[in-house]
């Protein structure tokens, strides 16, 4: 079974299409890289694909289900880009934590919720925070409580957008090691990345976005130092060029 199955998804976002017709299937087990320049829309496809943003035409499933009600969120986990501004309501690293328990179909969490939340603070090395406000910690801290609340769900989805940046690279060894082991229960991963850096080592896909489409679908970019290979010069974090605005985009996507 795949565990995301999306095609033909195009998105607009303020009247301009930001994701251009992708088709994706993600087999379970699969991790697979999300590369591409700055603007590219490779957090806007994530988004879409979990149902954040409206999709104006085409079909996702996720985990054999249509996006929607369906879909076996307790089993999704999702780690945004940035913390959402919490909206200046107290909430320590332990609540977060704890409210990735938390779902449509469970509206309490479980009993042995602290130990748990607790685990998974400490996976990412972050346990002595516990009972800090989230608003008070740095944005890697931030990073790696959002991460231990998606992790705490024990995801068998997992989707990642640029889960690593600030976060110090002891840290993000730490980070993939934890990675490892999701992936040998059988997780499927999506993660976002600009650099594949340490995660070299656990992806088995990656997938190049450039203008809103798939320009890339294979096996990994080499790492870092070999120049000139290609495919070098789409997972670097340059800003995506203007795409065509105008005009059948076939055409204009030959224009030079
Ligand atoms: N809410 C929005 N309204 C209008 N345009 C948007 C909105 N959100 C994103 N965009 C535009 O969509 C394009 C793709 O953005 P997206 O964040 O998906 O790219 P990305 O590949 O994830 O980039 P980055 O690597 O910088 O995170 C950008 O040009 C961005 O300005």
């Amino acid at each position: 079974m795949n565990a995301i199955e999306a095609a033909g998804v195009h998105v607009t976002l303020g009247g301009q299409p930001i994701v251009r017709g992708v088709d994706l299937a993600v087999p379970t087990g699969q991790v697979l890289a999300l590369l591409g320049a700055n603007g590219s829309g490779k957090s806007t496809l994530v988004r879409a694909l979990l149902g954040v943003v409206p999709h104006v035409s085409g079909t996702i499933r996720l985990l054999g289900a249509p996006l929607g009600p369906e879909v076996s969120w307790d089993r999704v986990g999702y780690v945004p880009q940035r913390m959402a501004a919490a909206g200046g309501v107290p909430t320590t690293a332990l609540e977060v934590v704890v409210s990735g328990m938390l779902h449509g179909r469970r509206l309490r969490p479980p009993r042995d919720r602290r130990p748990r939340a607790l685990a998974a603070l400490d996976a990412l090395g972050v346990a002595h925070l516990r009972d800090r406000r989230v608003q008070e910690l740095s944005g890697g801290q931030q990073q790696r409580v959002l991460i231990a609340r998606a992790l705490v769900r024990e995801p068998r989805l997992l989707v990642l957008d640029e889960p690593t940046s600030g976060i110090d690279l002891p840290t993000q060894r730490t980070f993939v090691d934890t990675l490892s082991r999701l992936r040998d229960t059988g997780t499927t991963v999506v993660v976002v990345l600009h650099e594949i850096g340490p995660f070299a080592p656990l992806i088995d896909r990656s997938v190049v976005l450039r203008h809103g489409r798939v320009v890339h679908d294979g096996p990994p970019p080499p790492a870092r130092g070999e120049h000139g290979e290609a495919g070098h010069d789409h997972t670097h974090p340059h800003a995506d060029p203007e795409p065509p605005t105008d005009g059948p985009d076939l055409t204009l996507e030959m224009t030079p």
